[in-house]
């Protein structure tokens, strides 16, 4: 089963491989040749012994100095050369392998995107793709070199005499055997100790983001439980894989450094008069040389292991396969119609036949209890959800046939949490735009409400938002993401509570200045306040994932007890709102006035 597995991530890291082998395959050549080189000057010294007692003259000794000077110049020129393209590799593998990952990750469901938590996609991305670049850049090299190394030592050994090769494998044999039996458990506490780490990084970085709230509460990291049992986890995983490794590999180090074999049979050899002094020489030094290549190469396997369980994870996020090829559509209109939609999350079945229209250049709304599913809806049409069943039309042409590209230049959904990137508010609001007119931001920003406040910043639209640039707040971060929506210039506009930042009254006027600037503007707009939407064309009514009424505010009155009710709970707000007058100038249009 789990040899299955490692060949899946044999094969996947194969593939991220592709088109790097080349300078790859020179690197591992490089490597090996730089292996040779390193035998050198054990070879010279085993030679100088077996010269003696018939010490070389000054010739003599210049020549053996010329060829060790020559043969430690040419591994540092072979080695640079190798960990040269190796690197060069690695760093290529590794923005190609993210590349593909945070592609794959945008095509990604928003349920499965919800299923993880950042931190574990954040160590997905990062560590474990750095993983196969720290192993490409530096390991490769030198495991090449190690498994050269240790094939020649065996070859000379064998040239020298064949026992002493057999007795040189022995020891590393019965040291690698004991290993292999002392650490079989080891693997499953490393999968466990991944998902650990991951783990514990999803629960530090909802730590850091709750922070205000915790100290809000007055608690600390020990009372955040995700966090505590996250690490209670990793300090016994870590517990675990110490006890099943430190005794098997201290037994290996012993075993190899033994010399148990080697000696006895390199001076019974040389009793029976089969090898001279300099073959003995070669032997113990050889033999010993071994060691060093052998720990390294075990040390590679786990980190290869490592390596596999990364690849592991990234499968399923590089399987994520684009829709199919969809062609550009020509939409007759920009009326929306939703028929028979169902959507569930998981099991739970969130949307039941919802069906309703959204007419051409006028303002519908969606309203209706806390998880009755509205959000939802604004999802499937910013393409975020996909429905279980029934379809959605724009136009004539049903939502699914439309590509990103055209669907975002279609539909605009300004969504509750508004976003934004860090850089200047400019770079945030012509995300949808880039070739936006000064005009074009100017009338976004007035109709948004936002001109005012954007104005009163030292740097005005130019100024930084993000870490380190300027906080701003819920509503003004809300009043940007509508003026970035209405600058990408979208015939329909889909608004989750993005109002809920005014006050009754700038809404009202947000309203009148979104239809008098944008007439065309198809509207899709989700309210908790009632008496915003209070004009509106059509009202749709949700409750529990199904329409429960529609029509326009007078007739909902008479016929949909839920909406009466939730219009006579808000009765005293909106009175207070309704008997407000309109200011001489309204913030945000003053070039109107
Ligand atoms: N990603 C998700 N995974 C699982 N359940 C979800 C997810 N998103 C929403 N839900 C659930 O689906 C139901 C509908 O949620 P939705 O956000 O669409 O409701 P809403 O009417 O917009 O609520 P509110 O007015 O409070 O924003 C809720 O019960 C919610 O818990």
């Amino acid at each position: 089963m789990s040899n299955t597995r490692n060949s899946a991530s044999w094969s996947v890291l194969n593939t991220l491989l592709r088109g790097h082998r080349k300078p790859l395959g020179m690197a591992i050549l490089l490597a090996a040749v730089a292996a040779v080189l390193e035998l050198v000057p054990f070879l010279i010294l085993c030679y100088s012994v077996a010269l003696l007692p018939r010490l070389p003259d000054a010739h003599g000794f210049l020549q053996l100095a010329g060829w060790l000077a020559l043969a430690l110049a040419g591994k540092y020129i072979v080695y640079s050369l190798a960990y040269f393209l190796s690197h060069e590799t690695a760093y290529r593998v590794l923005m190609d392998t993210r590349q593909k990952l945070v592609r794959a990750l945008a095509r990604a469901p928003l349920p499965w995107l919800q299923q993880h938590s950042s931190g574990v996609l954040n160590k997905l991305v990062m560590q474990d793709v750095e993983r196969i670049e720290q192993f490409i850049a530096h390991h490769l090299v030198e495991m090449m070199a190690a498994f050269a190394a240790s094939i020649l030592v065996i070859s000379v050994l064998w040239w020298v005499d064949w026992r002493l090769a057999l007795a040189a494998i022995a020891a590393p044999l019965l040291a690698i055997v004991i290993q292999a039996i002392a650490m079989r458990n080891v693997g499953q506490y490393m999968t466990e100790y991944q998902q650990a780490i991951g783990e514990l990084n999803g629960a530090s970085v909802e730590y850091l983001r709750s922070m205000p709230v915790m100290k809000t509460f007055n608690q600390g990291a020990h009372s955040f439980a995700r966090m505590r049992k996250g690490l209670a986890r990793y300090h016994e995983l870590v517990r675990h894989i110490t006890r099943g490794t430190v005794p098997g590999w201290s037994l290996f180090v012993v075993m190899l450094n033994a010399n148990i074999v080697v000696l006895p049979i390199g001076l019974w050899l040389m009793q029976q008069q089969q090898i001279d002094l300099a073959g003995m020489l070669i032997a113990i030094v050889l033999g010993n040389g071994m060691v060093r290549p052998l720990m390294k190469l075990m040390r590679f396997q786990t980190q290869i292991r490592e390596i596999l369980d990364g690849v592991k994870r990234m499968q399923p996020v590089l399987s994520m396969r684009e829709g199919r090829a969809k062609t550009r559509q020509t939409l007759t209109s920009s009326a929306v119609q939703l028929s028979g939609i169902s959507v569930s999350y998981g099991n739970r079945r969130v949307l039941s036949e919802v069906s309703f229209a959204i007419p051409a250049g006028r303002v519908t709304a969606l309203v209706g209890p806390s998880g009755a599913g509205k959000s939802t809806i604004a999802s499937l049409l910013g393409g975020l959800v996909e429905p279980d069943q029934g379809r959605i039309l724009v136009g004539d042409c049903p939502l699914a046939d439309i590509d990103n590209v055209q669907r975002t230049a279609t539909i605009a959904v300004v969504a509750q949490d508004a976003f934004l990137f860090r850089g200047t508010l400019l770079s945030n609001l012509k995300l949808g735009r880039p070739d936006a007119g000064e005009d074009q931001i100017r009338q976004a920003l007035r109709v948004a409400q936002a001109e005012a406040f954007v104005d009163a910043l030292p740097k005005g639209w130019h100024t930084h938002v993000g870490e380190r640039g300027l906080t701003l707040s819920g509503g003004e971060r809300q009043r940007l993401a509508v003026a970035r929506a209405l600058l990408a210039n979208t015939p329909v506009l889909v608004l989750d509570e993005s109002t809920a930042f005014a006050d009754s009254r700038t809404e009202k006027y947000f309203y009148e200045a979104l239809h008098r600037t944008y007439p065309a503007l198809t509207v899709l707009t989700i309210a908790h306040r009632l008496y915003s939407v209070k004009d509106a064309t059509n009202i749709v009514v949700l409750d529990h994932g199904s329409v429960v009424a529609s029509g326009d505010h007078a007739s909902l009155m008479q016929t949909c007890t839920l909406y009466r009710q939730m219009w006579q709970a808000q009765a005293p707000q909106q009175s207070g709102s309704v008997n407000q007058t309109r200011p001489a100038v309204l913030p945000g249009e003053k070039e109107h006035a």
